[in-house]
């Protein structure tokens, strides 16, 4: 049976980046998505903004939801302090699979654990399965009517910390107009848009950047 888009990009990352090498694996899927099939992975333009703020908040706890091929994983995963517990999220056990194997590739499977589920689910057991108290910094990318509720999950649970930082894709598109209004409206939160593109595209995305002020 014909192959699947994220088993193409497997495939390309396979033959094309160096293995133990995640600069590599990152460059090898964004030319697979300039030249050969866009895919939704934050890209190499967002990508960039991503790894700043991972940079700058240097945390030892980290949560994203939205795995899909590993490509922000990678990205975030290669900028960690050893030690930091890192959890993604997946909800499609199709890309789990190619996530694992992308992030195996670059050499970084020690630094990540990989949860397969919904967020809904999860949230509320992290603590419990994960011996997490709060997360220094959370990039959220899966599906983008889920950030409000799962926002308030974070709060419900007590697993923001003053000082947290939130990341979120796709605030302009597909977008997230629910979530934002939330985050810029909230007293608890100081929120920053960093304007840019939707991957590999001309059209106007962004994310938005939530400091929880406790
Ligand atoms: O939809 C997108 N991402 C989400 C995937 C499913 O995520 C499911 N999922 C992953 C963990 C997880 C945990 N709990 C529940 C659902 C959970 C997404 C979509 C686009 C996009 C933009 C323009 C278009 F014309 C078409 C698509 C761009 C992006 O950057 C995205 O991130
Ligand atoms: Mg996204």
């Amino acid at each position: 049976t014909r192959s699947t888009r994220p088993q193409r990009m497997l495939k390309a990352v396979q033959k094309n980046a160096i293995r133990g090498n995640p600069e590599s694996v990152i460059s090898a899927i964004d030319y697979f998505c300039k030249h050969s099939e866009w895919a939704m992975n934050v890209g190499d333009e967002k990508g960039c903004i991503l790894d700043s703020v991972v940079t700058e908040v240097d945390p030892s706890t980290v949560l994203e939801l939205g795995t899909y091929c590993g490509y922000s994983t990678v990205r975030i995963a290669r900028l960690l302090s050893p030690g930091t517990k890192f959890i993604t999220v997946e909800f499609n056990p199709a890309s789990a699979e190619v996530a694992r194997k992308i992030i195996a590739y670059a050499g970084l499977q020690d630094k990540v654990t990989l949860v397969e589920g919904a967020s809904g689910d999860l949230i509320p057991q992290i603590k419990k399965l994960y011996g997490i108290t709060t997360f220094d910094f959370i990039f959220l990318d899966h599906w983008k009517d889920r950030y409000l509720p799962d926002i308030k999950l974070f709060e419900e649970y007590g697993l923001l910390r003053k000082g947290s930082v939130l990341l979120a894709d796709n605030v302009i598109c597909p977008g997230t107009p629910e979530y934002l209004e939330y985050v810029r409206n909230s007293p608890r939160y100081e929120s920053r848009y960093y304007p840019s593109h939707l991957e590999y595209t001309k059209v106007e995305d962004g994310l938005e950047k939530s400091l929880f002020l406790g």
